[in-house]
């Protein structure tokens, strides 16, 4: 039986996520080749983190060794005081569920389904009764600026569009922290830009927590801090104003 009711029973004080001593590397040839080596960190409620480096320096690992989706080789991760190394895959399936949205570069909208039910599905996945669903899906499409396009297919809708259902479809549950991986990187400069307004405004309104990787100075510029990784080593780790 999985205990999901320990995170409900924790303090406002735990970070909702502490990192501790992560180190990943792959096999190359012979050798292995160190991606990530000693990385720490705790994000409070609330924050909002900008994970910045150069291509190919670690932010598309790191964002899944916290995401649960790969296992790093030392160290570990906790996600609302739980520690996700000793979990096994059904639990951090349901880990992931309730407490962590995605926001990807491409969307990741499902194709063959509508708006509304793109919407809907974080909500069944977490058993939340069909007339909270409802509300729940017209407010947010009236927060993303989509009224009325409930019935539209994907592809019937803009880049800027499909990234605002996603925002939302992300948040929709009320997860503890959500990870977005280059939230703008697909779309022009304006149309990025009004995404990432929404975002900023979005997460500061509801006091949630955001790690965003990011190659755009813009982005970066929303955050509250910067994390900073050169060659796998977390090199700054700064308030955003001082950055
Ligand atoms: N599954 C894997 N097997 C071997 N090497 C990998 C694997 N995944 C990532 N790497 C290597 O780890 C390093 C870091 O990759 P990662 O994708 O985390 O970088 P990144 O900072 O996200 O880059 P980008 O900004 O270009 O997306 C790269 O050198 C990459 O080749």
């Amino acid at each position: 039986m999985v205990d999901t009711g320990s995170a409900n029973r924790r303090d406002d004080r735990t970070p909702v996520l502490a990192v501790a001593g992560i180190g990943k590397s792959y096999a190359e040839g012979k050798q292995r080749r160190t991606v990530l080596a000693d990385i720490g960190f705790e994000v409070a409620r609330g924050e909002c983190v900008a994970l910045v480096g150069q291509s190919g320096s670690g932010k598309s690992t790191l964002l899944n060794l916290l995401a649960g989706i790969d296992k790093p080789d030392t160290g570990d991760v906790e996600i609302m005081g739980r520690s996700i190394a000793a979990m096994g895959e059904p639990e951090l399936t349901l880990l992931r569920r309730e407490h962590i949205g995605f926001i990807y570069q491409f969307f990741n909208l499902i194709p063959t389904l509508t708006v509304a039910e793109n919407l809907a599905l974080p909500l069944e996945l977490n058993r939340i009764p069909s007339a909270v669903r409802r509300q729940r899906i017209g407010d947010w499409l009236a927060k993303v600026g989509l009224d009325g396009r409930e019935g539209a297919f994907p592809d019937e809708l803009s880049g800027g569009e499909q990234q605002r259902v996603a925002i939302a479809r992300a948040i929709i549950h009320e997860p503890a922290l959500v990870l977005a991986d280059e939230p703008t990187g697909n779309l022009d400069g304006r149309t990025g830009n009004v995404v990432l307004q929404l975002l900023a405004h979005l997460f500061r309104d509801q006091g949630r927590t955001l790690i965003l990787v990011t190659h755009s100075r813009a982005v970066s510029e929303v955050a509250d801090r910067i994390l900073a990784l050169d060659n796998g080593r977390l090199t700054h780790d700064t308030e955003a104003l001082s950055w």
